[in-house]
């Protein structure tokens, strides 16, 4: 075995069916009094009912968490958060909700305790995202990590199919990243590999009915795990691809994932056959259909986008999205610079029609 160096992260996962139920002594265990609680306007009702459920210990609900943290929601949130007094922030959403709680931690150091209700993993991360004049700024750092993540799988059922797909699809990206990240260890190889097979199991299930409480509980177990590997370690080209389409030309965070993932796995193959093995055995396609194809199919069979046309990319943006790609490019274990302009052009060429990876 290579050496390897493993930081463990310091937080709290609270996970099961009803757990929401344990949020008044989570609070109290943060040694905090009154939680702001976040959520996107669609989920209003949600965060009502979280607060309801404090009683005296909501400070309040703020409802206006956006995809990528606008600079100048973050800013209403942090003067919100000091105005009511809350000396915590409870997080109900997806990684646009827990974002938001992200940004306040940053510049109050108050404490997020996060209840995910996507599968995008942002809650097991000290990666912080903030868009400021259009551009989005992303870094890393331990104050924003939430201190206590309760996972109830009640709470994820009404997250609709195609986004449950998509979504889970993102946390698998985590996964497959982590598997060949420069800085990679066994320990995340194991929770990579497992959080693969979990969500392999769930996503179809999901499909079939959404209400399947088992498996939206596998999902938010592969969620966790996908997670907890993006947290730790570090991310390659898929990841660089995606923050590309989507910080620049718009895309949808969870769908251009979903349509990027098999193409980028495909460009590093190759380069990394171990790490195509595990995906493999996560996904059961060992032996038989590569991890990039296993990829694919499972979007694919499971009713998600598979090309960039279907989900808003224009072939005229092809060129300048090669160019973002390898100008600033994230390691990567195929080498991905300028002279891998033309095979970058042409992943993303197959990501655009949509081609199924051999
Ligand atoms: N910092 C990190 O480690 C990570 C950050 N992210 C960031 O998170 C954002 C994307 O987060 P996502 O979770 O994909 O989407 P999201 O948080 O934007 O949610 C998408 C939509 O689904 C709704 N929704 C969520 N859960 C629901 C439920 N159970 N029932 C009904 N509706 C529900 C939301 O209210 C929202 O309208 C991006 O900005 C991305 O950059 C994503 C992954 C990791
Ligand atoms: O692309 C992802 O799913 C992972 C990380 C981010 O989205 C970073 C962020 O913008 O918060």
């Amino acid at each position: 075995m290579n050496e390897f160096v493993y930081n463990g992260q310091a937080s709290r996962v609270v996970f099961g069916v009803g757990s929401l139920g344990y949020l008044e002594r989570e609070i109290e265990l943060l040694s905090a009094r009154r939680a702001l609680v976040l959520s996107t306007p669609e989920q209003k009702a949600q965060a009502q009912m979280v607060a309801d459920r404090l009683g005296s210990k909501a400070a309040g609900v703020f409802p206006k968490a956006a995809m990528h943290v606008p600079i100048e929601t973050a800013r209403e949130a942090r003067d919100e958060a000091r105005r009511l007094g809350a000396d915590c922030a409870v997080a109900i959403g997806g990684g646009s909700t827990t974002g938001l709680g992200k940004a306040i931690a940053m510049e109050s150091g108050l404490p997020i305790l996060a209840i995910p209700t996507t599968y995008a993993g942002s809650e097991m991360t000290p990666i912080y995202g903030i868009t400021e004049d259009g551009l989005k700024k992303t870094g890393k750092d331990l104050r924003v990590l939430p201190r206590t993540v309760i996972y109830d799988p009640e709470l994820s059922v009404g997250l609709p199919v195609g986004l449950s797909i998509t979504s889970g699809m993102n946390a698998i990206a985590h996964a497959a990243e982590g598997l060949y990240a420069q800085d990679g260890n066994p320990i995340m190889s194991l929770m990579a590999e497992e959080g693969i097979r979990a969500l392999a199991r769930a996503l179809p299930a999901i499909r079939r009915r959404s209400d399947d409480i088992d498996a939206r509980s596998d999902a938010l177990y592969g969620a966790w795990l996908c997670g907890t590997v993006l947290g730790n370690v570090g991310m390659a080209l898929h990841h660089k691809l995606c923050h590309t389409l989507g910080g620049s030309f718009g895309l949808p965070h969870a769908e251009v994932h979903t349509v990027v993932l098999p193409q980028a796995i495909r460009f590093n193959a190759d380069a990394v056959p171990e790490a195509m093995e595990r995906i493999e055995r996560g996904l059961g396609t060992e032996g038989g259909i590569s991890a990039a194809a296993g990829l694919f199919d499972l979007a694919r069979m499971n009713g998600a986008p598979v090309s960039l046309r279907d989900i808003g990319m224009k072939a005229s943006d092809l060129d300048r999205a090669t160019e973002i790609a390898v100008s600033k490019p994230y390691w990567n274990p195929r080498e991905v610079d300028v002279r891998a302009r033309a095979a970058i052009r042409q992943l993303l060429q197959d990501a655009f029609e949509g081609t199924r990876p051999p």
